[in-house]
């Protein structure tokens, strides 16, 4: 065991940047909400934060994926610093339970439409891929963008009736607006929320800038073999090694209306603290899943508010605004763009904002 980092679980930790490679353009609204300059779209559309996984890419570095963060004594991948005393950083039931975080946070922000894919839900990820995470995830819309004059969407659903059959020939034929016509396609806004369970297909759509919680892998299987903006997919990437049969088992064939699929998976944010400095919402929540949690803290000018540790981690991300953290008797500053880990071992830590701040607050499996 490693003594010395264990130092380290009573503190705030801040990452790096952490930028992820995937098929699909965008990242500019990254690098505004991070305030970095210029602001562009390129192949780098996602940051990662807090992550202990490694992204899957074909020829990516091998260590794509994992979060440094930064420390009094040097920088270090926030895996290794876990590895440490994984009860201190995560807590003990996470620790026993999973020995890992449990959770991936991103940031996504698309210039193009992401290709048309599923994630494994629990059973399909135990039995096909030998994992004890699938990927049921959820979206939290930040902001949005209009290009090339469409509106921003998301694809989600099987529309009723469709079959695995019809699917299957589909996909042979690659008729990519055939596969579109069978989904749900749903406008967004700012403030909206979705649950992605494992099964469920799904696109985002161009120009949408989001949050998204998830389970800890990178397992996505996709029906469309060459991207909107003309990049061939490799059948790895097409099927994570189980071949297209299996593939097209992983999609959950439970089609339905429009209404019933906004009943589903559209989640209404709820108010479940305020005062005159503070309002906590809470997003997905064990309502939705058990899989992580997700809520939002918003604070006025001269805004506070204390969070009470519940046992487990959580990560704070601060969409904009700043001002001082107090934790274990010490002061730190937070400002947009700054995503923080507060280990396990840290009791209460107190927000206190100089302008109008959002934190969102991402928690692990409960
Ligand atoms: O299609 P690629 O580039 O692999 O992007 C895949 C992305 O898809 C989204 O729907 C989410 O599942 C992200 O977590 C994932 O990274």
């Amino acid at each position: 065991m490693n003594t010395d980092f264990q130092q380290y679980a009573y503190i705030p930790l801040k990452q790096f940047s952490n930028r992820v490679w995937r098929t699909y353009e965008g990242g500019a609204l990254i690098d505004k909400w991070k305030k970095d300059s210029p602001e562009v779209d390129g192949s780098m559309p996602e940051e990662w934060i807090m992550s202990t996984v490694t992204a899957r890419g074909k020829g990516r570095p091998e260590n794509e994926g994992l979060s440094m963060v930064q420390t009094p004594s040097g920088t270090y991948s926030l895996k290794e610093l876990v590895a440490s005393n994984k009860e201190l950083y995560l807590g003990k039931a996470l620790a026993d339970k999973f020995g890992t975080t449990g959770v991936l946070i991103k940031m996504l922000d698309s210039k193009e439409r992401l290709t048309i894919q599923v994630h494994p839900d629990k059973d399909y990820a135990k039995t096909m891929l030998d994992s004890a995470f699938g990927k049921t995830e959820s979206w939290y819309v930040l902001n949005k963008r209009e290009i090339n004059g469409e509106k921003s969407v998301i694809y989600m659903g099987f529309k009723e009736g469709v079959t695995r059959e019809q699917w299957e020939i589909l996909f042979k034929n690659q008729d990519i607006e055939g596969m579109l016509d069978c989904l749900h396609k749903i406008e967004v806004n700012p403030g909206d929320a979705y649950m992605i369970y494992g099964g469920v297909p799904h696109a985002i759509g161009s120009g949408c800038f989001l949050m998204e919680v998830q389970e800890p892998t990178d397992y996505t299987m996709r029906v469309e073999k060459v991207t909107p903006a003309g990049l061939t997919i490799s059948d790895e990437l097409i099927h994570q090694g189980v071949g297209e049969q299996n593939m097209l088992d992983c999609f959950h064939y439970d089609g339905c209306s429009y209404e019933e699929a906004l009943k589903r998976w559209k989640v209404s944010p709820k108010t479940i603290d305020s005062s005159d400095k503070h309002t906590l919402n809470t997003i997905f929540n064990e309502s939705h899943t058990d899989c992580f949690g997700l809520s939002e803290l918003d604070l006025t000018v001269n805004g506070e508010h204390s969070l009470k540790s519940n046992g487990s981690f959580f990560v704070a991300v601060i969409y904009y605004g700043e001002g001082t953290i107090i934790s274990g008797g010490k002061e730190y500053s937070f400002a947009q763009g700054d995503e923080i880990f507060f280990s396990a071992a840290i009791d209460e830590v107190k927000f206190s904002s100089t302008i109008a701040s959002k934190i969102l607050l991402c928690y692990p499996p409960s």
